[in-house]
Order: structure tokens, then C-alpha cells, then sequence
């Protein structure tokens, strides 16, 4: 067969097509060698600007954009559109080789020279320009060639460099929009192609070129392996990982070591292959593990896509942390009663009742779990000086000593009556395993680490040894969505000099994530290790259109636009499957299934389904984490549901806390509307969110 490269906007093109569609491109794709020999029919495109574009006929309607590099028998897949739209996407394309990187960059020349001439206007009033502050040479060191030099020289503002991602060739794109977010030269070399490099590159060699841009193209030698990528167009991170993501894969650390990055940047993908490499090294048994099961669910099905042999599945074990917890405290004691949420509220209030003190049952759970659970506080002098540090409402010595004897009646009643809570058991879990000299695992893999409660890292850190690659992290602080804030060091982790941070989102369109980015600019995040997290220089590499806000009178007409706009969403041959609903609250959520059954769309909740069921799916925000959908619409993001008042702690009562109630709030919505990978819907009925921002920001 003739070597055959895809781009993966073709992929992205080739998802979104109907079943019948789609198994056509698959004929004329196998057909390909065969028609190779034959005298393949690509039809020339009139006019264009560069004549190793072509298209070839799918069916009546729908045409392939193939380029054909003059030498060689490599052909590149690059777009799928409608006949008109296919001619003139083609028409304007160019292909050339960047003499820096190596890559070939698809663009738009005519784009860039009709904008130029409007932001040189823009520019003569201006006073700065966007990149004063870079001389020629930084630029050219990135083979930024004369026409994209004066485009990018006439910017002003990083958002027209955004605008211009569609036609500037990609290469030059993606090392512009990281010196604008303030990387240095080398950290954009380390993204661009993993290393920074002096070389210069033949810029004749197309399929040269071709074979070096692997971000971009997936390079298939059969149809066998074609057919495989079809298959699971989203999943070509099987095959391909991102120079950055592969760094941190195959690295060999002394210790802990952990990667950060925003959503959809492959944090998973990179937890899975790290997983699948430790295991090939032969160094069993390895854990992967998460907070949700929702999330360990999907971390398994992950790992059974990416482990070819028994033996690496085998050494690899997915688990919920609070299973590992349960399972480690039942082996030694036998299974433990588990207090109810509603009971612990109705002790929480006889003590404080019976104490007489004035502080409410969140307040004192809330005490309990983030300080003298968080910091192993064991007795009164314990507590007179434990940090609490996120905890707002400053105490008294006094009102210390009373906060205590509700605490230790707490401690005593749950003693008295033999039950446990999750963090209990994990407390239990972790004495057990501490005591051990053989730890159960060699590595540990934690998923989502944002949200894992201290105690739930302490028994991570006493089931595995400390050593070389112990425990790998990979987490999001922006995207937190309880309360659990931990300093790894007093866990026992460190990370220091071993962290690495993803840049690309390979999920999200560019304008859903930066709608979203703008959501939570300038909200004060700990990075977990002693620092602060930032959103500087998170991109995404796929366009699409803009999220659609949408506010109404009443629930009721927001329910019923919502099952328009899911109809209209399947018209247009999404999978029901594809389709998710947040909601902040359950209720609602249900509302939204019952609305949709209602007008015959098979609709279930998050929790009773999965995509492969082929329903629309509806669920909280918080089981949205970690999944993600080609379609989601974020309902009830009004002014009194998000946040809705039971979940903020008011800011007269302690400020602190109010300011990281709301943070979790917001952080919570971003979470929600980031699993959308080509549409975001987001509707509320009264006022809207206090969340929401215009989309001009
Ligand atoms: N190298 C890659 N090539 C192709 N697709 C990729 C690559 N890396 C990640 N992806 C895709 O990007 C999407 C997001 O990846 P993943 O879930 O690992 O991101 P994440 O950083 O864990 O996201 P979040 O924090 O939002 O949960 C997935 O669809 C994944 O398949």
C-alpha cells in the first residue's frame, strides 16, 4: 500500500460523520493501494494556490483533501468537507517545510496577507506591539519566515494571534503563542520538538517532513492499521504522545515525580503510558488510582486499549483509593460499619448542643476533616498548635479549647458506637500498612491528584516503598472540585525538580477553552507543592465555533430549549452517546432525563450509563470529571444555583473559606464546560451565574 499520513483535523472531521459516510471513506481508504497501481483518481483543484493539493470523491456530496508531494509514494489525508467547502479550503492551502523545526505547516497565505493590511491599521495607533520586546532573530530561530514576521511584528494583542491559529502555518503558530505567553525560547523549543536545535532542515523534502511532524500526523503503513485508527479516531494517543508527554513517560526519576497542565493536555494519556512503561520494565505490581470510580472506571478501559500483553495488565491494578483503603482494613478487621452522612450531622449537632458552643455542624466537620484529620491531630496540645492554614475563621485559645472537646466527643462517639467514615478507615488502612515492612506495590500512579484528601495520600505514600519512580502524580489544582488542599511535602512527597507541565489540550476547541480560561484568569491557586499554579500558555490545537449562552424566564422553557437544542445536535449526527448534560445539582439533572425522555430522546443519568449504551447522559458537574463529550450543555448556570447558596459559606461568617467556596464553585463550572470537545451549550433561566462572563469576555 502507499504510505498514507493523516492529519488529525481529518480525524476530527471523519468522527463527526455519519455511520454510511464514514464506512465510504473506509472503502475508498482500503481501495487505496489498489487504486494507487491503477492511477489513483485525485481530481487537481483549478486555480490553487498550490498544485499538490487534490481532493478525491467520497460519495456525490462529500470530498478528501489529499496532498501529494511530488516525490515518493506518501500522500497525506488531510481534510473531509463538503464538495464546495472542500475546493475552496483546498484552493487557499499551501504546503511548505519550516527550516527550523523540520515540520510541514499547512496554511493559508492569502488569509495572512488580506489580515495583514488590518492590523497594520490597528497597529499605527497603538502604542506597543505584542511582541516589541523580541527581537528578529528570537523569531527567526523558530523559522518564522517574512510574510508571518510582519504579521505577528503588526499584532497588539495576543487575542488576534489567536484569532489567526486557523491560517498561520502551525509550527510558527504554536512558538508565537508561547513567547506571548511569556515562555522563554527554550521552554517553547521543548514544546515544539522536545529539545532545542540549531539544525536546518531541507525545506524541498515534503515527505521528509511528513515522517517529523508526528503531533500532527499519524503515518499508517496498511490498512489494516488504517482501519485501526479509524476505529478510534480519538484514541491516536495510543500510537502517538507529544515530544513533551513523552519526556515525562519515559523518564527514570530518583523519586516521587508528578505532571501538572490544563484540562484536556493528556495528563491521563500520560499516567496510562507511564503505567504501561513501568510495567514493561518488569517492576511490578504497579497501582493506578483515582478518587471517583466513575474516573477509575474509565482509567481502566484506558489501560485495556493501551496494554497488548497479559503480563503488563497483569502488573498493572486500577483501584479507587477509598477500595484500596476498605480492602487493607477488611483483610485485618473484617468489614467496617460506615457512618451514614445523616447520622454524622445529627451527632455533630447533640455534641455541639450538649457543649453549648456556637459553632455550626459544617464548621466543626469541616474542622475535623481539613485539620485534625489533614494533620494527624491527636491531642488538645495537638491542636493549640496545628497550622490551619485555608481554614478562615481565626480561634481563640478559648474558643480552641472548646472546638477540641467537640472534636475528641466526636472521635469518642464514633469509637462508642464502632463505625467509621472513608477517611477512618483510610486512617486504619494506613497504621496497617506502615506497620508492614513489604509494601504492597513497587509503583504508584495517582490520577486527578488535586483532589485526594491528605489521608488518602498518606496511605499512597505507606503503600509503596520510598525509591526511584515510587509515585507518580498527575493532577490539575485549577481544576479542584472539593476542598482537600495538601503540601505533598507533609505527606511525605516530594517532587521538588521532578515536576514536568503540559501545555497542549488535545480535547477542547480553542474557543471553548479560552471561554473557559478567561472563567477562572486571576483566581489565586497552590500548585500543591509550596507554589502557585498558573493557566499561562495553555492552547489548544483544533478550532471550532464559540460556546452559545442562552438565559430564559422559567426552568420549564430552559428544559425545553435544552431538548431542542440535543434534537438539533442529533440531526446533525452526533451519537447520542456523545451528548452529555451537566448540572450542579442531581435534581436537575434527573429533570433534564425526564425532559428528554419526554421528547423521545433516550436519555439517562451519568451514573446508570456509559457512552457505549448509546443514551444522552446527564449528571452533575462533579461526575463530570474526567470524562469528556463531543457535545456538552451546562444547564441551571443561574444566578442562585451556581454557586448555590448551601455550598458558600457566607463571607461575614469567615472569609477565607467563602473565598475558596467560591473558587471551588468556579473551578467546578470550568471543569464541566472543558469536557466539551466541539460544542458548548450553557443555559440558565433568571439571572445568570455570577460565573458567566460574555464572551468577549
Ligand atoms: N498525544 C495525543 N494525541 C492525541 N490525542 C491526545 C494526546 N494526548 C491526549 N489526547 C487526547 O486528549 C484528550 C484529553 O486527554 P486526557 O484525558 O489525558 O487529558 P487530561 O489532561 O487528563 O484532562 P482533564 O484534566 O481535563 O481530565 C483525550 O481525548 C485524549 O485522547
Amino acid at each position: 500500500m502507499a504510505r498514507l499520513g493523516i492529519y488529525r483535523d481529518f480525524l476530527r472531521d471523519y468522527a463527526r460523520l455519519e455511520r454510511s459516510v464514514q464506512d465510504r471513506v473506509d472503502e475508498v481508504f482500503q481501495e487505496f493501494e489498489q487504486a494507487t497501481h491503477a492511477g489513483l483518481h485525485l481530481e487537481r483543484i483549478q486555480g490553487a494556490a498550490d498544485p499538490r493539493f487534490r481532493t478525491i470523491r467520497i460519495n456525490q456530496y462529500w470530498r478528501g483533501v489529499v496532498l501529494v508531494p511530488e516525490s515518493g509514494d506518501l500522500y497525506l489525508l488531510l481534510k473531509v468537507l463538503g464538495h464546495d467547502a472542500a475546493y475552496r479550503w483546498a484552493e487557499r492551502r499551501h504546503a511548505s517545510v519550516n527550516a527550523a523545526t523540520g515540520r510541514i505547516e499547512i496554511w493559508d497565505i492569502t488569509a495572512v496577507e488580506e489580515t495583514q493590511t488590518q492590523l497594520d491599521a490597528m497597529a499605527s495607533t497603538a502604542p506597543r506591539r505584542l511582541f516589541d520586546h523580541l527581537g528578529d532573530a528570537v523569531l527567526n530561530r523558530f523559522g518564522v519566515e517574512a510574510k508571518v514576521l510582519a504579521f505577528a511584528r503588526a499584532l497588539t494583542d495576543v487575542i488576534q494571534l489567536e484569532a489567526a491559529q486557523e491560517f498561520l502555518p502551525e509550527t510558527q503558530y504554536d512558538a508565537l503563542i508561547g513567547l506571548a505567553a511569556g515562555l522563554t525560547p527554550e521552554a517553547v523549543w521543548e514544546e515544539i520538538s522536545g529539545s532545542v536545535s540549531a539544525e536546518r532542515y531541507d525545506t524541498e523534502d515534503l515527505v521528509a517532513a511528513i515522517e517529523r511532524t508526528p503531533e500532527r500526523i499519524v503515518l499508517v503503513d496498511g490498512p489494516d492499521e488504517l482501519m485501526e485508527v479509524f476505529r478510534h479516531p480519538f484514541a491516536t494517543w495510543k500510537i502517538y504522545l507529544h515530544p513533551s508527554q513523552e519526556r515525562v513517560v519515559q523518564a527514570a526519576y530518583k523519586g516521587s515525580a508528578r505532571v501538572t497542565g490544563g484540562p484536556g493536555t493528556g495528563k491521563t494519556v500520560v499516567a496510562l503510558h507511564r503505567a504501561h512503561h513501568l510495567a514493561s520494565l518488569g517492576a511490578g505490581p504497579i497501582l493506578v488510582t483515582t478518587f471517583t470510580s466513575t474516573l477509575s472506571d474509565s482509567l481502566a478501559a484506558g489501560l485495556r486499549l493501551l496494554a497488548d500483553s497479559e503480563k503488563v495488565r497483569d502488573s498493572i491494578e486500577v483501584r479507587h483509593v477509598d477500595h484500596l483503603s476498605y480492602r487493607i482494613f477488611s483483610e485485618e478487621h473484617g468489614r467496617p460499619a460506615i457512618l451514614a452522612d445523616r447520622e454524622e450531622k445529627e451527632i455533630w449537632r447533640r455534641i455541639a448542643r450538649k457543649l453549648d458552643v456556637p459553632f455550626s455542624v459544617a464548621f466543626l466537620a469541616e474542622e475535623w476533616r481539613h485539620v485534625v484529620l489533614a494533620q494527624q491531630v491527636s491531642s488538645a496540645a495537638d491542636y493549640l498548635v496545628a497550622k490551619r492554614a485555608g481554614r478562615g475563621r481565626r480561634l481563640g485559645a478559648r474558643q480552641k479549647a472548646q472546638v477540641w472537646q467537640a472534636l475528641w466527643d466526636f472521635q469518642e462517639e464514633l469509637k462508642r458506637r464502632r463505625v467509621w467514615t472513608y477517611e477512618t478507615i483510610c486512617v486504619e488502612a494506613t497504621r496497617l500498612l506502615s506497620a508492614q515492612a513489604a509494601k504492597p506495590y513497587r509503583h504508584v500512579i495517582v490520577d486527578e491528584a488535586q483532589d485526594l484528601h491528605p489521608v488518602q495520600w498518606r496511605l499512597l505514600r505507606a503503600s509503596v516503598a520510598e525509591g526511584p519512580d515510587d509515585i507518580f502524580i498527575a493532577g490539575d489544582s485549577h481544576q479542584r472540585i472539593y476542598n482537600n488542599r495538601v503540601s505533598l511535602r507533609d505527606v511525605g512527597i516530594n517532587v521538588t525538580g521532578r515536576s514536568s507541565r503540559l501545555n497542549i489540550n488535545y480535547r477542547t476547541t480553542a474557543e471553548i477553552l479560552a471561554w473557559g480560561l478567561a472563567m477562572i484568569r486571576g483566581e489565586t491557586v497552590d500548585d500543591m507543592n509550596g507554589g502557585l499554579d498558573t493557566i499561562k500558555g495553555y492552547r489548544s490545537l483544533v478550532h471550532g465555533m464559540p460556546p452559545e449562552l442562552r438565559g430564559f424566564g422559567s426552568q420549564r422553557n430552559e428544559l425545553d430549549a435544552l431538548a431542542v437544542k440535543v434534537a438539533e445536535w442529533l440531526e446533525a449526527g452526533v451519537e447520542p452517546g456523545a451528548i452529555g448534560i451537566a448540572a450542579r445539582s442531581g435534581m436537575l439533572a434527573d429533570s433534564a432525563v425526564a425532559v428528554l425522555e419526554r421528547s423521545g430522546i433516550p436519555a439517562k443519568s451519568l451514573a446508570k450509563a456509559r457512552e457505549e449504551d448509546g443514551v444522552v447522559r446527564a449528571g452533575t458537574m462533579h461526575r463530570m470529571k474526567g470524562l469528556e463529550f463531543r457535545c456538552v450543555a451546562v444547564i441551571g448556570a443561574n444566578e442562585h444555583q451556581l454557586p448555590p447558596a448551601s455550598a458558600i459559606t457566607p463571607a461575614a461568617e469567615d472569609e477565607l473559606t467563602h473565598i475558596h467556596d467560591m473558587q471551588r464553585e468556579r473551578c467546578l463550572l470550568f471543569v464541566a464546560c472543558t469536557r466539551a470537545r466541539e460544542r458548548l451549550y450553557v443555559s440558565w433561566h433568571g439571572a445568570p451565574s455570577p460565573f458567566l462572563i460574555s464572551q468577549d469576555g
